[in-house]
């Protein structure tokens, strides 16, 4: 299948173009490498542009002949979506909105949508399924909804088939350690942690240890991007231009922010020093995945589900790579 990856060159859109690649699709990244990576991205595959630009979109896409369109571009911290919601409703909804004009003008009618789990937010329930209330509590969560309403309503007005797949926290590095997890402000766990424990920062800030939930501190489900690759394999396939559908992608099982600690702790043999601070506003408490559809009506397998693996493989990535994409450009 020919596939358009917005957001290509970043942690999990790169993850998902190779697998593309991989498995024998003629897969291209478009991205402004305002977040990503060059060196995410095999040679010969990154078409450099902004998804805000519509007619440089249809343009590629038409020359590309693409059928689908796999949508990871977006603005993804959700603190920042806190502070610069501007940033996050420009990105996210008004870039959305140009790729669906885009994908009309050159006739693209398959679609699969990077959404999340923060769209359940304050909901409660634990693990959640796909019908569980969307309550965001964060800007960010609250573009991604919008995002997936405006999918809807364009599927239904102009005809579209398409998936939305509600990740939970990405995480983990290839097997090889050659491609991982690297933003910049890093602002996430796992490779926080890491970095703590490669001498790069001094300790970790934990963000609230007064939660409702059985240690105080944060529960996610970190599920490795291997696994989220091949979820994205299971639902391009199964997308139709009349599909629509929901998925979430999860492991089921949940960790807090002290479970994650001392996974890393573990894995790095390091002792990484946590202190605790205020809450991260736009948090919410508790989000772990009920991914029982994925895996019933899609026979999606994830390998990793044990914390301590998925760390491992971060571990490894940023043992090879501390200061990560830099680092491997320079080899
Ligand atoms: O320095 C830190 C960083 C994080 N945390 C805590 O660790 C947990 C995980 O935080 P991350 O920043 O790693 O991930 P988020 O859950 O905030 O967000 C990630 O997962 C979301 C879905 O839950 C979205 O998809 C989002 O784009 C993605 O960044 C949170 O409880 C957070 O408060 C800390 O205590 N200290």
């Amino acid at each position: 299948m020919k596939v358009l990856v917005t957001g290509g060159a970043g942690y999990v859109g790169s993850a998902c173009l190779r697998k593309l690649l991989a498995e024998g699709h003629d897969a291209i990244a478009f991205d402004n490498l305002s977040e990503g990576y060059e060196a995410a991205v095999p040679a010969g595959k990154l078409v450099k542009g902004d998804i805000a630009d519509t007619a440089a979109l249809a343009k590629v896409m038409k020359e590309h002949g693409s059928e689908a369109v796999m949508h990871f571009a977006a603005a993804t911290y959700v603190g920042e979506s806190v502070t610069n919601p501007d940033h996050h409703y420009n990105n996210n909804i008004a870039g959305t909105l140009s790729l669906l004009r885009a994908m009309r003008e050159a006739k693209v009618n398959r679609m699969l949508f990077s959404s999340t789990c923060a769209t359940y937010g304050d909901n409660p329930v634990v693990p959640m399924n796909e019908t569980a209330a969307q309550i965001p509590c964060s800007p960010y969560a609250r573009t991604k909804l919008a995002v997936e309403w405006m999918i809807r309503d364009f599927a239904h007005a102009y005809g579209l088939g398409f998936t939305l797949l509600r990740y939970f926290n990405a995480s983990g590095a290839d097997r090889d350690g050659e491609f991982g997890e690297a933003h910049d402000p890093e602002t996430h766990l796992i490779p926080l942690l890491l970095q703590v424990a490669l001498g790069q920062r001094d300790k970790l800030m934990l963000y609230g240890d007064d939660y409702p939930t059985p240690d105080g501190t944060c529960i996610r489900d970190y599920v490795h991007t291997d696994d989220l690759a091949q979820a994205h394999m299971l639902a391009i396939m199964a997308t139709t231009p009349t599909t629509a559908e929901v998925f979430n992608i999860g492991t089921g099982n949940g960790q807090s922010v002290k479970e994650v600690h001392r996974a890393c702790e573990e894995v790095t043999g390091k002792k990484i020093p946590l202190q605790v601070t205020a809450r991260r506003p736009g948090d919410a408490p508790a989000l772990v995945a009920d991914p029982t559809k994925l895996k019933t009506q899609l026979g999606w397998k994830p390998e990793f589900y044990d914390i301590k693996r998925t760390v491992e493989t971060a571990w490894a990535w940023h043992q090879k790579y501390p200061r990560g994409y830099a680092d491997k450009v320079k080899r």
